[in-house]
């Protein structure tokens, strides 16, 4: 018999995602089917997406062999049934308080701040880069936790230094390239970019540094389909390009609008659901057929 996941406490509820506490030792992390696009999270949930981004997370703890938090199986006992599926049973932590982002291509933040001085986090680059422009060998790019609803703010391994010690700011950009690394190399196997994403580690209580969170997702990483990828051209985001496009194009909303985004037409739903299982099922090889928690 499952508990009910009204037995655990909560302890923090993020944009799409909530953690509860099970006992002193273990935490239940849940991924909900919620969305978000152009900083809002939207009305209408993507059915499953929490289901398919907790078990790319599996997938990649298990293909990545990295020492990593997770406590049980994506069926251990301790899930209840209602989120079974899309929750995971983990250790609890010291968490260290950096988002620790690698980036393989310029986009997004690190465009931003290229653009305005050829650096990135500290980081010099070549000239002429464009949007979507490779960046060999991948960099380092750390951030401090934004408060909810705010951006991370990019800062350069010397202020990771200072926070955390030479030591430690050392192994976790180490880390964070190394594992970077190898999932853009399985992605690009097959046919996906991984073209940045951003990693969190805490300490366990015997003091190993573990990778913890969610590992290698659409909603902490940028995937793009290689057979669409061109540097200097809009990148489509493999995951949540027919939400974009639909709203900015098609629905009447526009970004400046001011207001929240519309719900979400049924097709646009569920060509997104498939996106969502496509991505995992390319990536892993495995069918979603197979993962807890689907309709009885
Ligand atoms: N992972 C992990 C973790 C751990 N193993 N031990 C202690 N703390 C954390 C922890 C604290 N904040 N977050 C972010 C987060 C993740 C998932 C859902 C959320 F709501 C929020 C993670």
């Amino acid at each position: 018999m499952r508990p009910e996941l009204s037995e655990y406490t909560p302890i923090y509820s993020g944009k799409v995602r909530e953690l509860y506490e099970i006992d002193d030792e273990h935490l239940l992390l849940v991924a909900s089917d919620r969305i978000s696009a152009y900083d809002y999270i939207l009305d209408t949930p993507i059915p499953d997406k929490g289901r398919v981004l907790t078990a790319m997370s599996v997938f990649f703890f298990d293909a990545l062999g990295v020492a990593n938090h997770l406590a049980g199986p994506a069926d251990d006992p301790r899930i209840p049934e209602s989120v079974l599926g899309r929750a995971l049973v983990t250790r609890r932590l010291d968490m260290v308080p950096v988002e620790c982002v690698a980036r393989g291509y310029l986009t997004g933040s690190g465009l931003k701040e290229y653009r305005a001085n050829g650096e990135v986090c500290g980081v010099p680059l070549p000239a002429g880069l464009l949007d979507g422009s490779r960046i060999d060998p991948p960099i380092f790019t750390p951030a401090t936790k934004a408060a909810v609803g705010d951006h991370d703010e990019n800062v350069s391994f010397e202020r990771v230094a200072e926070d955390v010690g030479l030591e430690l700011a050392t192994r976790l950009r180490e880390l964070t390239l190394d594992v970077y690394a190898r999932g853009a190399d399985i992605a690009r196997e097959r046919g996906i970019i991984l073209a940045d994403t951003k990693f969190e580690f805490g300490r366990s209580s015997d003091g190993d540094l573990l990778l913890a969170d969610e590992v290698l997702t659409p909603d902490s990483s940028r995937y793009w389909d290689g057979e669409l990828y061109s540097p200097g051209s809009a990148l489509p985001s493999f995951d949540k390009q027919i939400v974009r496009d639909w709203l900015t194009k098609e629905s009447g909303w526009s970004t400046d609008a001011g207001t929240p985004p519309p719900p979400l037409p049924a097709d646009v739903v569920e060509r997104t659901r498939a996106r969502y299982i496509e991505a995992y099922e390319r990536i892993s090889g495995l069918s979603f057929a197979d993962w807890p928690g689907g309709a009885a």
